[in-house]
């Protein structure tokens, strides 16, 4: 299996095998614990537009999502786990538009499956992977806006990258790193309340889900994610 780690959207378009669009602050933490909730399906969508859009489709759509990570105007939640821990999202479709994690999911167009990645649910996602035994792996590292290198971002490329190939990875480390991490400080900074300290906590909370989400296109050609869940105890390595 060759793994190779790229950066951003232009690393997504050209990601080849199964790709990983990674973004573990915050869009994908925040597709896992959407599911967790027990929403119906997950719409990642690239501009804000479609997204007000494509929600007026359905009678239970909501939308959930950011710019600059603020909440946007007329969506129901931002891009915070927090708030997707306390809402009541029973069966809802969610419209998903954030400014990093979903740009990668859109643009991942020559891949032969694309999922996403996150600390939340690493583990699964190694492990969905190794159970199809693929040629060519890409993890694709979202980062910061899409635009600069972010450190949970590389740490979880390099987490996935050990998994993969059965190699011991300290986790404790890794959120010792990210708590002293500038790439962490907007979670604690009391001037930044749509990013709040829970959402670090959340994000970080290591393969608390045993499912991968899968980014497929639907019969009218939207990009919907699919939970697949694994069996971590069958030929679990780790
Ligand atoms: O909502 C977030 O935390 C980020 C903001 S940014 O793009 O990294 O500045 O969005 P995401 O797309 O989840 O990375």
């Amino acid at each position: 299996m060759k793994i190779d780690i790229v950066n951003f959207v232009d690393g997504a378009r050209n990601a080849e095998g199964i790709a990983v669009v990674i973004d573990v602050f915050r869009a994908f933490s925040v597709a896992c614990y959407c599911f967790s909730k027990g929403v119906s399906k997950i719409y990642p969508i690239g501009d804000v537009d479609d997204a007000y859009d494509l929600v007026k489709s359905f009678d239970d759509g909501i939308l959930v999502g950011e710019r600059k990570g603020k909440k946007l105007p007329g969506f129901d939640y931002g891009n915070s786990p927090t708030e997707i821990m306390a809402a009541n999202l029973l069966g809802k479709a969610v419209v998903h538009t954030t400014h990093a994690g979903t740009q990668g999911l859109v643009n991942a167009v020559n891949a032969d499956e694309v999922l996403t990645g996150a600390f939340v649910n690493a583990k699964a996602t190694a492990k969905y992977i190794k159970d199809r035994n693929p040629d060519k792996v890409t993890l694709v590292k979202m980062g910061l806006e899409a635009k600069s290198q972010s450190d949970e971002d590389d740490l979880c490329a390099e987490y996935i990258k050990m998994l993969l190939n059965n190699q011991p990875f300290d986790e404790t480390a890794i959120v010792e790193t990210l708590c002293n991490s500038p790439y962490s400080e907007r979670f604690f900074d009391p001037d930044k309340p749509w990013c709040p300290s829970s959402d670090f906590d959340l994000c970080l909370d290591m393969n608390r889900f045993s499912f991968a989400l899968r980014s497929i296109p639907d019969e009218t050609g939207n990009l919907h994610l699919e939970k697949v869940n694994v069996d971590m105890a069958e030929g679990n390595r780790w």
